[in-house]
């Protein structure tokens, strides 16, 4: 920490997104220079360009080394780690240089946190097509975190703070047990030794922010829990012996339960963390309940990483526009994990 401020890298993402208008707002927003110290990983002239855009009245100062980064907050400091190509990426575009660049950012910014060089990370988002297209092969953020860090035991959650849409004083974190997959492969991709990983992890961070016992509850994957194997087993095939084996470790964990009224019940504080079965069963619950408050934070990391929970949203991309609110809560939650919560 510097003085009483974390350090906080804000990895740029895709150049070619709102990822740059969003590290360039967050450097200048008054809470956000209250609660960090905040250092762009990214390019410089990129970073320019956004400040110009959006008239912050801002210089951006190179840095050579982290380390060199001093703490002022006249200036917006910048990071690059990656190459110089990523100047003439075109707004909007799927480029194999942004999706490269993106990646370099946020792998020395693992390192760098490794290193406690920095306190946290607050990635901006990148393209996963622009990725695949660098020949990166990998999901997102989570799986490159992962295999930097050195883990194989990790999740993506994404975390309401507490507030009008969020009852559970703690907020409300929802954990998935597949990710970036293909519907018809879940069923298959989902183990009882997955399940209860993931249950574990969402204890932990749970109890981290402050959260103890947590109350859990784990999603069915079908309809109505599948009343009773109408509409399918994997309830009781493969979710109830997660709970089952949680529960007999002490864990306060309840489920299968149906899905779409598990939703409603957590919001309404009944629950403190959610177990997932796949994307969109977490997701779309929580962007309805807060685009610009749901944080994505990885589970599972010796370090910290959150994220706003939007994506690349090339449509409206370097038009000045973009909302930097989910930026301003991911840097929020960092920064208290940062803290020990
Ligand atoms: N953490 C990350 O790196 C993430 C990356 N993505 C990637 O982003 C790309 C686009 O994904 P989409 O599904 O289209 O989601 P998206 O979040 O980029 O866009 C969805 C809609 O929300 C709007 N929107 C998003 N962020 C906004 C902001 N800050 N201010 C105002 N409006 C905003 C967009 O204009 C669009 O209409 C994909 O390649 C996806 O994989 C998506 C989510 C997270
Ligand atoms: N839908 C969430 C998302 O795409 C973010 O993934 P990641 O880049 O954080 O792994």
């Amino acid at each position: 920490m510097t003085a009483d401020r974390p350090r906080v890298a804000l990895t740029m993402g895709d150049v070619a997104g709102i990822g740059p208008e969003v590290c360039a707002r967050a450097c200048v927003d008054p809470q956000i220079l209250a609660a960090v110290n905040p250092i762009v990983f990214g390019h410089p002239d990129v970073l320019e360009r956004a400040v110009q855009l959006l008239q912050l009245r801002r210089s951006v100062q190179p840095i050579d080394h982290v380390g060199d980064a001093e703490t002022s907050d006249d200036t917006i400091t910048c990071y690059n780690p990656g190459s110089d190509d990523v100047v003439d990426v075109a707004p909007a575009t799927v480029d194999a240089r942004a999706g490269r660049a993106a990646y370099d950012y946020l792998v020395a910014a693992t390192h760098a946190a490794l290193d406690h060089q920095i306190d946290a990370i607050v990635t901006a988002p990148l393209n996963k097509a622009a990725l695949r297209a660098a020949g990166l092969n990998y999901p997102g953020h989570t799986e490159i975190l992962a295999q930097e860090c050195g883990v194989s035991d990790f999740g993506m959650m994404l975390y309401m703070p507490p507030g009008e849409n969020v009852l559970s004083p703690h907020g409300l974190g929802v954990v998935h047990v597949t990710l970036h997959t293909s519907i018809r492969s879940v069923p298959d991709l989902l183990t009882t030794t997955a399940i209860r990983e993931k249950i574990g992890l969402m204890q932990q961070f749970m109890q981290t922010m402050g959260c103890d016992p947590p109350r859990l509850a784990v999603c069915a994957l079908n309809p109505h829990a599948g009343e009773e194997g109408l509409f399918g087993n994997e309830e009781a095939g493969i979710i109830a012996p997660a709970v089952v084996a949680a529960v007999a470790d002490g864990l306060n964990v309840t489920g299968p339960l149906p899905a779409d009224t598990l939703m409603q019940r957590a919001c309404r504080g009944e629950f403190d963390g959610v177990i997932a079965m796949y994307h969109d069963q977490g997701h779309i619950a929580l962007k309805l309940l807060g685009f610009e408050s749901a944080v994505n934070v990885t589970l599972g990391l010796p370090i910290i990483r959150t994220s706003p929970s939007h994506g690349t949203a090339f449509d409206i991309a370097w038009q000045g526009t973009a909302r930097m609110d989910g930026m301003q809560q991911a840097v929020r939650v960092a920064a208290m994990l940062a803290r020990g919560s």
